[in-house]
Parts: C-alpha cells; structure tokens; sequence
C-alpha cells in the first residue's frame, strides 16, 4: 500500500486549482459532524454517499455536504479523501467495494469505526492499487445517532486515535492529520490491537455495564413503577450511554468480544470483591475503594468533550400550560443563547412536567439558568 504526492495546501503559483474532495460514507452522527468541520472550508469540497436516497435529500436540506449521491462509484471517484463512517459490521464490506474502484492515485481511506485491529488487518490484505488506509477513531460521541445528532464541534479537544501500520507512508499520516487539524481534535497514534484493549476496557466495558444496570431496575420496576421515578442523578449519570444505538453497539462488542470477554471477567472479580467488603461490614474497605475510584477519576482530563461530557445540561419544572415549551425555547433564542437539544421528560409525578435543556457550551448553561430564574422558572441540576 503506498500513497503518491497530493499536496494539500494547493494555492499555487499557476492560479487557482482542483478542492481537495473528501468523500463521506455513512454521514450520521460521526459522519456528519465531520462532514461540519471540513465542509466550507478553504480548498476543501465534502461529498456524502448513502445507499438511500432519503438520506442523500437530507444530508443536502441539513446543509452537512456540499454534494451527495447514493453512487459509490461517483462518491470514491477524484476523492483524496475517503472516510468510512458506517457501522463496524460493515467496514470490510465497503472496503472491498472501493478497492474494487478506480481511485485516484494517492487517494487515503481511513475510518471511525470504534475497532481496529479487524480493520486494518482486513486493510493490509487488500490490494488497495496506490490508496492507503489509515485506521481512525475520534474519541468523541454521544448516545445519540443520525445525521440529525451532528455538530462541527464534536470533537474539539478530544483524542482522535490513529493506527497507522510499520508499511503506512509518512506523507500520507501527515497529510491525513493536516485535514484533521480542522476537528480540533488532539491525534494521538497508537498499535490497533492496543487501541481495542484500551478503548475497549474504557469505552465498550461501560456500555455494557450501563445496558445490564438498567435492564436489572427495569426489571425491578415492572413490580413497583418507584424505581424509576426516584431515579435520579446518580442513576441518570451512569446510565447515559444505555441508551447509545442498538445497531452501532451491537456491531462493536462483537467485533471486540474477546477483549470484552476478558474484561467482563475482571468486572465479576471487582464486584465480588465488593460482596465481601459487605459480607464482612468491612467500612473502611468500602472507603479505601471510593477513594482510590476518587482519585483516579480526578486526573481524568477535565471538560474535553466527547471524554467526560459533551453536553452541559440543566432540568426545568414546568407548568402544565399548552405552549410553554415553545416559550421557553423562544426566550432562550432570543437571548441568543445556543440551545442544542431540548428533551420532555416525565419522570416526576409531582410536577406537572420536567424539561431537561442541553448547551454545548457551559457559558450557555449558565446564561440560560440566569434568564429562567428571573422568570420565575424552577430549574435544577
Ligand atoms: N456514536 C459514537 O459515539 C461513536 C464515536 C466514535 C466512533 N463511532 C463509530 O462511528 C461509526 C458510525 O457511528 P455513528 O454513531 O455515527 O452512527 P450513526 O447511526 O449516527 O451513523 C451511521 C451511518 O451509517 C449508515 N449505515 C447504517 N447501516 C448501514 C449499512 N448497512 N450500510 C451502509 N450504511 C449504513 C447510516 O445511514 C448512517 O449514515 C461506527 O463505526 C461507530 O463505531 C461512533
Ligand atoms: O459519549 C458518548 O456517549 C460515547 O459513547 C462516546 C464514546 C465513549 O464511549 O466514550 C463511544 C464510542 C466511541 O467509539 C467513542 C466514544
């Protein structure tokens, strides 16, 4: 696999001269946020390819690529860049499909499937005929999904995860990072068969962790509706993550069972470990556990998005009066506040409604809470 010479920077001195084209498989939530961070910018030209044609008229009426088709062909040709963003499950597939095409010489495909080392093994064996490929993974993301979910500041100040191989050629790593310097976001490069044990200890174990609490209190609710009415911000702030794709997720933990399988293996010693610190009313085991988890937790890197929080989130009672929702959103936006996601919960039998308000931006939150108090609105963390 080897990349010819692209230069990237093409202001030249014989005039103006070709964008670069950065073709977009899959423009969902990571697709399309970056499809956002290139698109618009200098010299640069953003396609997004899906199989349906519905989504192609909505990746153009959302304003995310500069062009899209539902051809693979018409996507991949003249591309410099092509990025994968497709579930895990599908990445082989869509790399035998390009490489079956004729690329333009040079061109890089990388990917942001959230493994790696089946990827780039399956990459090596490919005879990608003058493109290289370049294992990629933004360690950014929500729980939420679709194009509809994406936003160009995703990735600021988050790791951005590359696997480059001993056969990568260095011009093509630089130039892949060059484009990626648009995400904000920090690449770090890493062996992919580490990348899994590591991503998969902090990323792929706490997913399924969250998915089994919940589904143990669901259980225990169907016999008393309480539990999930008391559930409250300790519950809530494990369990965000549970309610990541089904599809995406599935995908994943299959791909990276085997690590998973040891894992899981070491979270049954850590919880029974706790069994017998409570068999054996052993208190000051219980706090030297808490501090230690304390401790750890409070080197980990603050406020980067994607890492610990992408959203700063607030919750808001509100009365049972027909557009009041809409009130409340007004009054944000005329403050010119940035909303980026509203959400009607009715968890609360006590009031007649709760909304909970997302910003992206912490300085947002607190302009926000300022102007609903001064409406006399309760609002809560
Ligand atoms: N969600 C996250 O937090 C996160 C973070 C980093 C990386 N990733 C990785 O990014 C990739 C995309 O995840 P996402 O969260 O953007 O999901 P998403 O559901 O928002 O987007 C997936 C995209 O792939 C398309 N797609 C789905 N099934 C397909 C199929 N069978 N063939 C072709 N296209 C198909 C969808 O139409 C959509 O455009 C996955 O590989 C995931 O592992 C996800
Ligand atoms: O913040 C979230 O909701 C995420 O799930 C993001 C998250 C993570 O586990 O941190 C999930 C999958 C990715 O591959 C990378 C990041």
């Amino acid at each position: 696999m080897g990349a010819e010479s692209i230069d990237f920077n093409r202001s030249s001195a014989t005039g103006p001269s070709e964008p670069i084209r950065i073709a977009i498989f899959g423009v969902g939530l990571i697709g399309g946020s970056l499809a956002l961070c290139w698109k618009g910018k200098p010299g640069l030209h953003v396609v997004g390819h899906s199989i349906r044609q519905s989504s192609v008229d909505k990746y153009l009426s959302l304003g995310v690529v500069d062009e899209a088709t539902t051809s693979l062909e018409a996507a991949a040709a003249d591309a410099d860049l092509i990025v994968l963003c497709v579930p895990v499950g599908n990445l082989d597939e869509y790399l035998d499909r390009i490489a079956a095409l004729p690329l333009k010489p040079g061109c890089i495909i990388t990917d942001v499937g959230s493994t790696k080392a089946s990827v780039v093994r399956y990459a090596e064996r490919l005879k990608l005929r003058g493109a290289t490929f370049i294992g990629g993974h933004p360690m950014a993301g929500s729980e939420r999904s679709g194009v509809e979910a994406a936003t160009p500041d995703l990735f600021e100040n988050a790791y951005y995860v590359l696997t480059p191989t001993g056969d990568t050629p260095v011009a093509a790593l630089t130039r892949l990072e060059e484009l990626l310097r648009w995400t904000r976001a920090n690449v770090v490069k890493t062996d992919a068969i580490l990348h899994d044990d590591i991503v998969g200890a902090i990323s792929h174990l706490p997913h399924v962790i969250a998915v089994a609490l919940v589904n143990q209190i669901a259980r225990y609710n169907e016999t008393n509706g309480l539990y999930r009415s008391l559930a409250a911000g300790g519950f809530r702030d494990i369990t965000r993550i549970a309610s990541s794709d089904p599809f995406i997720w599935r995908d994943i933990l299959l791909n990276n069972r085997n690590v998973l399988l040891k894992l899981l293996g070491d979270w049954r010693g850590e919880i029974e470990r706790f069994e017998q610190l409570l068999r054996e009313e052993d208190g000051e085991g219980i706090e030297s556990r808490f501090r230690q988890a304390g401790e750890f937790r409070s080197h980990l890197p603050e406020r980067r998005k994607g890492m610990i929080t992408s959203l700063h989130e607030c919750y808001v009672d509100v009365p049972d009066q027909p557009g009041i929702v809409g009130r409340i959103a007004t009054e944000l936006g005329q403050a010119r506040i940035n909303l980026s996601n509203l959400h009607i919960i009715e968890s609360r039998e006590d009031v007649p409604g709760v909304l909970r308000l997302s910003f992206r931006h912490a300085e947002d939150l607190e302009r926000a809470v300022a102007l609903l108090q001064s409406l006399q609105y309760s609002v809560y963390f």
